[in-house]
């Protein structure tokens, strides 16, 4: 399976192309909204998200609800299209219909982009670095989603930082950590650091500086042995890494203990194996447990029967409304960088693209290994495989 998305920020809309879909799979409008409703969500989000209504239309590969496994296109429309239908129109006719922007903002892809691609107009690059693009990655995600709910895994998060505001490891089920963040205004699970989050988010728009954080993606259900340690671009934990590095502004991704295992002996960081047989009347995949999940359900590349957890960082929102020092590269003279409109802090929207990017690489690797065509060929080559596990 693989996906390729298309479509600037305030054109018309946004595109993806997803190959190597099974068949048989639901998919349905809903199902796709409700994850672009949740990414449209978060405290601390600027007005572009007032205008916006995201839901995505399904234009091939899917007939009467379920995929064909033919390709499958979504769009995501952008409503702020017709505030820009001059300024962003593909038509020669049209061109100066739009100041040239020339300031470029420290932290965007602004001045990288246009000494790249040689545009004197810095907007021929932002508008397609823009987040705005990870609308239709979400809904690719969901279609991901799907897959993985057929095969009975289930994937969520929380936030669990915002600048520099920790929220307290929360001690309940992983499910039940996502039904909290679900009821929370930042997707967090500690109202007190929620309220600290907020508060921080609101003194810092005042000052108009932005912030950053950090999110935690969790998989439950994963069969072991997705991915591979025999080639390098088949391990999965550098799959995962390069998802999450892809979205926008994300830094840094650790998986399980992550930095803190660099500081800690092995004793205190592998996870010990056990054999409990019992563990399978229990609906647990495999006979073999781990007391702890240090390594955050991966090791060597592959899974290995534990929940996966994974950790991104997200620097601050590079436009500030209180710009930074910057060049005009008309002039080359030095100015403020160029501000129109921007979040203060989209942590939790990033939470949401991050759990689409996770599914959509799990959907892929739970594909190669299982192989098959159909939804039920991909189901039968399961069972077989973890019935072959049963007493490995
Ligand atoms: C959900 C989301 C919303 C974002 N909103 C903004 C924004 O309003 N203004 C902005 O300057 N950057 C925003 N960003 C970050 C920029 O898109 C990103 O920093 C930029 O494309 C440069 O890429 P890099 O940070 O990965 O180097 C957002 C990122 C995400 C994930
Ligand atoms: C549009 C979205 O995020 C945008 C991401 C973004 C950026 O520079 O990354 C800049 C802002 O766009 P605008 O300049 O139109 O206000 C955000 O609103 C979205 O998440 O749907």
């Amino acid at each position: 399976m693989r996906y390729i998305t298309a479509g600037e920020s305030h054109g018309p809309q946004l595109t993806a192309i997803i190959e190597g879909l099974p068949a048989g799979l639901e998919i349905s409008p809903e199902l796709l909204d409700l994850q672009l409703a949740r990414r449209q969500q978060g405290y601390g989000r600027g007005d572009r998200m007032k205008i916006e209504r995201d839901r995505a239309d399904i234009l091939s590969g899917v007939r009467w609800g379920k995929t064909l496994g033919s390709p499958v296109t979504l769009v995501v429309k952008n409503r702020d299209w017709e505030n820009w239908l001059e300024k962003m129109s593909p038509l020669a006719e049209h061109e100066g219909m739009a100041e040239a922007v020339t300031r470029p903002r420290p932290g965007h892809a602004d001045l990288c982009g246009a000494m790249k691609y040689g545009h004197r107009d810095v907007r021929n690059i932002l508008e397609r670095s823009s987040a705005r693009e990870t609308a239709v990655r979400v809904a690719v995600g969901a279609v991901a989603r799907g897959l993985l709910h057929a095969l009975d895994i289930r994937i969520g998060g929380v936030v669990a930082e915002v600048g520099g505001v920790v929220a307290k490891p929360s001690s309940q089920p992983y499910q039940q950590q996502w039904e909290q963040a679900a009821a929370s205004e930042m997707f967090c699970c500690d109202s007190a650091a929620e309220l600290e989050m907020k508060r921080l988010i609101d003194h810092t728009k005042a000052i108009g500086d932005t912030l950053g954080g950090v999110v935690e993606v969790q998989v439950l259900g994963l069969p072991p042995g997705l991915g591979s340690h025999v080639q390098w671009d088949r391990k999965l934990d550098a799959r995962l890494a390069m998802a999450l590095m892809s979205i926008q502004a994300i830094k840094g991704v650790e998986i399980g203990l992550g930095f803190e295992a660099a500081r800690r002996p092995g004793s205190k960081v592998h996870d010990e194996i056990t054999w409990n047989p019992a563990r399978l009347q229990q609906g647990e995949l495999i006979p073999y447990q781990r007391p702890s999940n240090h390594a955050g359900g991966l090791e060597g590349g592959m899974t290995n029967g534990e929940p996966l957890v994974l950790r991104a960082a997200m620097k601050p929102i590079p436009t500030l409304y209180t710009p930074l020092q910057s060049v005009d590269i008309a002039t080359h003279q030095p100015y403020e960088a160029s501000v129109e409109r921007s979040d203060t802090c989209a942590v939790p929207a990033a939470l949401v693209v991050a759990e689409a990017v996770v599914a959509i690489e799990l959907a892929q690797a739970l594909l190669e290994k299982f192989g098959g065509d159909s939804l039920d060929e991909i189901r039968r080559n399961r069972d077989s495989y973890l019935a072959g596990l049963r007493d490995f």
